[in-house]
């Protein structure tokens, strides 16, 4: 299969990319020897040979500036399952906003970085593309998130470029001036990206993965549902069979306008229990998609039309029991009918995800949507009225930090326009989904 190359910026960035590596490789373990899953190719996706170490490691770097991140990530269990190779540390810099990130610091690195990236590119066989992860409230991931981001599009031009935005929730803010870094490192994402799976750190995932707890200080219960959906996304790509066998079937298949490029996802699952007893049928599941706690964005999905979307199921419901929830959502969404026989595809994998607690192994079985709607506005508008709130001030808050490394206030205006062009896209789409 075709390899994807992961970069993870930044301590988020960092820590949902290994949450992502460790989801992929129990999945690829479980699976060793199941004979509907082509391990060894499939596995190539998102992990190379490498001769020295004699081992399968992850195709990914995870870039940071800080050393704290990383080595907390090598003193782990996950952590051997990387080399130094997966590592681009650049120490003792303070990135603090997108500003430093992107000019200052950013300049200094950014070539080494792309060396890196380079290398590791020239030793896939057939590179589809790229799939980063960085948080947009940090100078690192957003800021040097960007310039990696256009360094990778200038240099693999033809190379697909799915970027996962990590947006955040006011009170977890690192700092005053996220809400530019937001609009900034957006901006920068809406740009050079052809795929953007935004996950907004508001939302509240209880309703849809109740086994875990959603803002534990370490963000493990965010990170795990990330890397779920990651893996529902990345499933054909990494076993064969499905929607998305690559990254460009998901532009194929969910964009059919490269401005509207932001995918909202859905996930709804349930542990497989031994005796069968907890299971959710298929219809239960996607209903479950179309309501506000199972979405990844914060968001009233049933309020916005969506221009194209899909379902994948991974679970072991039979093809009539699928056949029905779809009948039945296509009844109760806000779906036309015409649009939603043309526009909604949907597939099945066998394989479930798999679910470790204290209690061991598990299997879950679940849907995930992924739709290309204009409930994505609704994010647009929660980061641009934060932006507004600190730069429509006569002062324009913080700026002069912005100022002091060489951004100009154009910059800040073209960004919070482009934002404001981009909703504006979305709700008139909405209001005639054909023009
Ligand atoms: N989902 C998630 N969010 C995180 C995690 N760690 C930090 N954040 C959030 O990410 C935002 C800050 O981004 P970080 O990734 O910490 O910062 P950075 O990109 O490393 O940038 P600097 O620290 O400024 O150099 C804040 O909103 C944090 O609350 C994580 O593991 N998962």
């Amino acid at each position: 299969m075709k390899e994807i190359v992961s970069l993870n910026i930044g301590r988020a960035g960092i820590r949902v990319g290994d949450e992502i590596t460790q989801t992929f490789k129990q999945e690829h373990d479980y699976y060793h020897n199941s004979p509907e899953a082509d391990y060894t190719d499939g596995f190539s996706t998102f992990f190379g040979y490498n001769e020295e170490e004699k081992s399968y490691q992850p195709r990914s770097l995870l870039i940071d500036f800080e050393p704290e991140t990383l080595d907390t990530l090598k003193r782990s269990k996950s952590g051997g399952m990387y080399s130094e190779s997966n590592f681009c540390e650049f120490q003792d810099e303070e990135v603090c906003n997108y500003a430093r990130g992107y000019y200052t610091v950013g300049e200094e690195v950014i070539g080494q970085c792309m060396d890196r990236i380079q290398k590791i590119a020239e030793d896939c066989d057939s590179l589809q593309g790229f799939m980063g992860v960085a948080s947009l409230a940090g100078g690192t991931g957003s800021g040097f998130g960007a310039r990696v981001l256009e360094g990778v599009k200038d240099e693999f031009k033809s190379k697909e470029r799915l970027w996962i935005p990590i947006f955040p929730e006011s009170w977890l803010h690192t700092s005053a001036m996220s809400s530019y870094d937001c609009v900034l490192g957006n901006e920068a994402v809406r740009e050079n990206a052809n795929i953007v799976i935004p996950f907004d750190s508001r939302v509240d995932l209880a309703g849809g993965l109740d086994e875990w707890k959603l803002y534990d200080k370490e963000f493990c219960s965010i990170n795990k549902s990330i890397a779920q959906v990651v893996s529902y996304i990345t499933c054909s790509m990494r076993f064969g069979e499905g929607l998305f066998c690559n990254l460009k079937d998901i532009s194929k298949i969910l964009i059919n306008n490269s401005d509207l490029k932001y995918l909202s996802g859905a996930h709804s699952s349930k542990i497989v229990k031994a005796d069968k007893e907890n299971e959710t049928n298929p219809t239960e599941m996607l209903l479950n998609c179309l309501e506000t706690p199972f979405q990844m964005i914060k968001c009233d999905p049933r309020i916005h039309l969506k221009i194209r979307s899909c379902a994948i199921f991974r679970n072991d419901a039979t093809l009539e029991d699928i056949n029905s929830a779809i009948e039945i959502i296509n009844e109760k969404s806000n779906m036309s009918q015409d649009w939603f026989s043309d526009s909604f595809q949907w597939c099945q994998n066998k394989l479930m995800p798999i679910y470790n607690n204290e209690e061991g192994i598990h299997q879950q079985s679940g849907c995930l949507t992924l739709s290309n709607s204009a409930s994505v506005v609704e994010l647009f508008d929660y980061i641009g009225v934060k932006f507004d709130h600190l730069f429509s001030e006569s002062i324009k808050c913080y700026f002069h930090h912005y100022q002091a490394e060489g951004m100009e206030l154009e910059q800040f205006e073209e960004a919070r326009a482009n934002l404001k062009d981009l909703e504006v896209m979305y709700e008139q789409m909405e209001i005639s989904p054909n023009s």
